[in-house]
């Protein structure tokens, strides 16, 4: 009944403790001080399935004569909760959280289209567009993330949080001087009072409106259905984490749509800005669907510059810095880095400087497109100049290899990094373009997008966020 746990090399100086096990099955979920996951017949048992979820942590080996090697359990429930976040919020192609977010996305984007087509039969002119594109892109999120959408023309509750959510996105993406120099807080009481009004009242629409129910209806045994469920089992499986750890995972996760909501006004405010750009993903929208359906997320190789224009838009607006701190000795391109040391990326010289596009200032997707060649098949059919059964009318099909040029978006730029890289890249980059591009796609397809006036179209440099009351925009419906 003695197991010993390794750490590889890999994770280097975690902090490992060795305790004691009694023979025989173990009361877990208590190892000594220790908290294990799930209950468990053995420690064995136990281990195996750490090890299985956490296996590039720990190697698992049946010790001889003593103990158990515990990791730092911290870190492997930490590792759990961001397994867990990078399943569902930074899905990879091709599974089927993936194909979950295109299925909702539509959805979402449809029920968007007919909103906007009533708004605009009733509206004489502009119309205020971004309250309508930040409560879809909630929808999408708490859609995907906890199978609950809400109905923002009657949810004044709803449509109050979505609201507030947009008013934080917005300060948080001002760099205020007390962000750096905290000692500066008490002149910002007030400003701090009103942000914290506004997440109470996100935390108790969440909990009320969200949360609570599903508690009531959890099924530990069913599949994990969504990311909320995961989180609710992660409550259930280890008492040591707190419910509040759970609730702020998730507002933070739903938060992120305040993003892809401000991302698809900023691509609308491009089209408006200068119609050519309009003009180009028209035209690839309708070769694609001849107007005959909506676009979804499996339409994204065929409509490379509207993907490309999302881009751009990031390019443009995505955070000029972003900080880290050298956890150990290192060498970045030549230059000593010591332990401890602050760095930051500095994205806006990435993203702006000629060293790396032409003509930066400049707005213009298809810098992110390249040509490639594909092989194709083309069925022919041609005559044989014999009849036979196989052959009907002497005719027989004939299959060629062609090599076509088709047009796509450039991936893994190197200088290009919105989301930053590495071990602590973005989690929610697969949900900010993918949602981005169905929602941007399927407007671009039914309407037109107009200024009222091309200076109002004021827009900060590096910088996602628009203000929650920002201009409006003519939608003109497209035959
Ligand atoms: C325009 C949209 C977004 C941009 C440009 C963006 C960019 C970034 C950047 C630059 C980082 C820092 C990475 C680093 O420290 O190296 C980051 C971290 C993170 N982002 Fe995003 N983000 C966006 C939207 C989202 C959304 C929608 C979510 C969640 C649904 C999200 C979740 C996260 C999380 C959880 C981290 C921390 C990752 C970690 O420390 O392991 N982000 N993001």
């Amino acid at each position: 009944n003695t197991i010993t746990l390794k750490k590889t090399s890999k994770y280097g100086d975690n902090k490992v403790a060795i305790l004691k096990t009694a023979p025989g099955p173990v009361p877990f979920p208590i190892i000594g001080n220790l908290h294990l996951l799930g209950k468990h017949e053995s420690p064995f048992q136990a281990f195996t399935e750490l090890a299985k979820e956490y296996g590039d942590i720990f190697s698992l080996k049946l010790g001889a004569s003593k103990c158990v090697v515990v990791n730092n359990l911290e870190l492997i429930r930490e590792t759990r909760r961001r397994n867990l976040a990078r399943r569902h919020c930074g899905p990879k192609q091709h599974t089927d959280n993936f194909a979950r977010i295109g299925s909702v996305a539509t959805f979402e984007a449809i029920d968007l289209i007919q909103t906007l087509k009533a708004k605009v039969r009733s509206t004489d002119g502009a119309i205020e567009v971004k309250p309508f594109l930040m409560t879809t892109a909630m929808n999408m999120f708490t859609h995907y993330m906890c199978n609950v959408r809400f109905d923002a023309e009657t949810d004044g509750e709803f449509k109050q949080v979505v609201d507030h959510f947009d008013e934080i996105f917005w300060e948080i993406n001002q760099g205020y001087a007390v962000d750096f120099l905290p000692w500066l807080s008490s002149f910002y009481k007030k400003h701090m009072d009103k942000l914290s009004q506004w997440s109470s009242d996100i935390k108790a629409f969440i909990l009320s409106r969200i949360v609570e129910q599903r508690e009531h209806d959890l099924d530990i045994d069913a599949p994990e259905k969504d990311f909320l469920d995961g989180l609710l089992r992660v409550l259930h499986d280890d008492p040591t984490v707190d419910r509040n750890t759970i609730i702020f995972m998730l507002e933070d996760f739903l938060g992120g749509h305040s993003s892809v909501g401000n991302l698809v006004m900023l691509c609308l405010t491009a089209v408006a800005r200068d119609p050519d750009v309009g003009r180009r993903i028209r035209s690839e929208i309708e070769a694609a669907t001849k107007g005959k359906r909506a676009i979804s997320l499996t339409d994204r190789n065929t409509l490379p510059y509207t993907d490309a224009t999302v881009l751009e838009c990031l390019r443009y607006a995505s955070s000029p810095i972003v900080p880290h701190v050298a956890t150990e000795n290192a060498a970045v391109a030549g230059f000593g880095v010591e332990k401890g040391t602050i760095v930051f990326i500095n994205n806006y010289e990435l993203n702006m400087s000629e060293q790396y596009w032409s003509e930066p200032e400049k707005f213009d997707p298809s810098r992110f497109l390249e040509k490639n060649k594909v092989r194709m098949r083309r069925n022919s059919q041609c005559d044989s100049g014999m009849e036979s059964d196989s052959e009907k009318n002497g005719l027989i099909t004939k299959i060629t290899e062609v090599d076509k040029e088709v047009l796509s978006v450039k991936r893994n730029i190197p200088y290009f990094l919105p989301f930053s890289i590495g071990k602590r890249t973005c989690i929610g980059q697969t949900l900010v373009t993918t949602m981005s591009f169905v929602m941007f796609a399927n407007l671009m397809q039914e309407f037109d997008v107009r200024a009222v006036d091309k200076n109002d179209l004021i827009q900060k440099p590096a910088c996602v966020a628009l203000p929650k009351d920002t201009y409006s925009l003519h939608l003109v419906p497209r035959k």
